[in-house]
């Protein structure tokens, strides 16, 4: 039986793979009450994956949570899961620099804040493009909060298979292969 979310614990420390009805797909984890990593692997920006994100995660009631943040490269993002139902809504705000030149934010982030922050300064910012989308939820698993090894290396096209079958995490959910 899939498990229940009931509280905001029950939602801290949860990975997930997800699929946005416009096609792009993207795996995010709950890290702790103020933090998510994430990869992305379908869509505009197929390739940039981020740890360590400050973000605003609160349940707004039993079983839906919503998070948001606003990123290096002037990105916005406003997420709201509802995984008992297998989905959620999101919203991202884009720069008009990001649409315009995307290959510029598809590495680590985190070694490469300077070039999101020069990039930012250097071409626009309007108009933004915003892109609101259900997602149906494809995998859900158990990290435990705090857990470097969920988002641990740049995502690769059989990334999302290898997790979805189980060849990617052992039992205390520590990356098989590293
Ligand atoms: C831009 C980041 C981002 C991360 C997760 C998600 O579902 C949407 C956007």
């Amino acid at each position: 039986m899939a498990k229940e979310f009931k509280t905001l614990d029950d939602f801290l420390g949860t990975h997930f793979i997800y699929t946005y009805d416009n096609g792009w797909e993207y795996e995010w984890y709950a890290k702790n009450d103020h933090t998510v990593d994430y990869r992305i692997h379908g869509g505009m920006v197929a390739g940039r994956w981020v740890t360590d994100q400050e973000a605003n995660i609160v349940m707004l009631v039993p079983g839906i949570y919503k998070i948001a943040w606003t990123e290096p490269t002037g990105t916005d993002v406003a997420l709201d899961f509802v995984p008992n139902e297998g989905k959620l809504n999101g919203t991202i705000f884009f720069p008009k620099w990001v649409q315009d030149h995307p290959e510029i934010t598809v590495t680590y982030q985190n070694e490469h804040i300077d070039v999101m922050e020069a990039a930012r300064e250097k071409y626009d910012t309007y108009p933004k493009l915003v892109v609101p989308e259900f997602a149906k939820i494809t995998y859900m698993g158990d990290a435990g909060q705090n857990n470097e090894d969920v988002i641990s290396e740049a995502p690769y096209p059989s990334l999302p298979d290898d997790i979805r079958a189980g060849k990617y995490f052992d039992e205390n959910y520590h990356r098989l292969n590293k």
